[in-house]
């Protein structure tokens, strides 16, 4: 069996570099290609790569994509910073380049993802919901993609279950004392050495609250949904957004 072609973008980055230790060590894959900021894009096709596997900042992601899909390369998405307006344009280049596909995982943890799952299952039994991320003071952007995926999830269950708007009395006197709101979701960010990733969902009800907590405790979290992306993306043309999608959640 030939081996899938992957290249890793943002190599020498934190998730980065472990994402090209976890391919170098996939049996089903090759290592072609680690490129870093200033590398030519060139390379990816003079390497032959199949699938790249983009973990660079907001910033980048954009025009890496579009020379990939230009080039027929699939994507695996990690870099957050995802708008419907660019999610909006990506849909548009991947119709010019039939059969190519890219999976955007805002978390490729498996309990990030059952988190968001639990949380859009306990959405509409609750009044109130609040999502605080806790994250390593060196992320570039906050929220994190992973908070405000969820905050969306939730918002989105909440609607199609006919809930009221949850609760708030407060009459703040500094701006950001309730967080930021994502779809009337408050969402508090948390920056602070010797944390990695870590997420809490708050739900509160009459006399009782669930509280659904994740942490990654170190990158290697991330990569078991590295890797099923890259097998599965090459097999699922157009836009996936989600790696529970690759899952079989039951
Ligand atoms: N979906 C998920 O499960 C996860 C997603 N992430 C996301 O992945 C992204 C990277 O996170 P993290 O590794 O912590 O960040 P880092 O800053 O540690 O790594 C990013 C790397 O990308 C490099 N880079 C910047 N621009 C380019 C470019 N144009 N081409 C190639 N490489 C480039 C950077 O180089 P330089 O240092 O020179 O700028 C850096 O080495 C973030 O958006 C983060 O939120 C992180 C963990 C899990
Ligand atoms: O920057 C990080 O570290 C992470 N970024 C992703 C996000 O913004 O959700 C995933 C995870 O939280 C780690």
């Amino acid at each position: 069996m030939s081996k899938l072609r992957v290249a890793v973008l943002g190599a020498k980055g934190r998730i980065g570099s472990e994402a090209v230790r976890a391919v170098e060590a996939a049996d089903d894959m090759e290592l072609v290609a680690a490129l870093g900021r200033g590398d030519r894009l060139e390379t990816l096709v003079d390497a032959g790569a199949e699938v790249v596997v983009e973990l660079t900042n907001p910033g980048a992601v954009m025009g890496n994509l579009d020379f990939c899909l230009r080039h027929g390369i699939h994507g695996v998405v990690g870099t957050t910073g995802w708008t419907d307006e660019r999610l909006a344009q990506l849909r548009t280049s991947l119709a010019a380049s039939p059969g190519a596909g890219v999976l955007i995982a805002p978390n490729f943890s498996i309990g990030a993802v059952l988190t968001m799952q639990f949380a859009q299952q306990a959405a509409r039994f609750f009044e109130s919901v609040e999502v605080v991320e806790l994250h390593h003071p060196n992320k570039a952007d906050a929220p994190s993609g992973t908070a405000a995926r969820t905050a969306q999830l939730i918002a989105k269950a909440r609607e199609e279950a006919g809930c009221a708007p949850q609760p708030d009395a407060t009459s703040t006197a500094l701006d950001g004392a309730r967080g930021a709101d994502v779809d009337g979701v408050p969402v508090h960010s948390v920056r602070l050495r010797g944390l990695l990733a870590h997420q809490e969902v708050l739900f509160g009800g009459v006399g009782e609250t669930l509280t659904i907590r994740h942490d990654s405790l170190h990158h290697s979290s991330f990569m078991p949904g590295i890797l099923l992306g890259v097998r599965r993306v090459v097999n699922t043309p157009g836009l996936t957004v989600g790696l529970e999608n690759f899952l079989d959640l039951g």
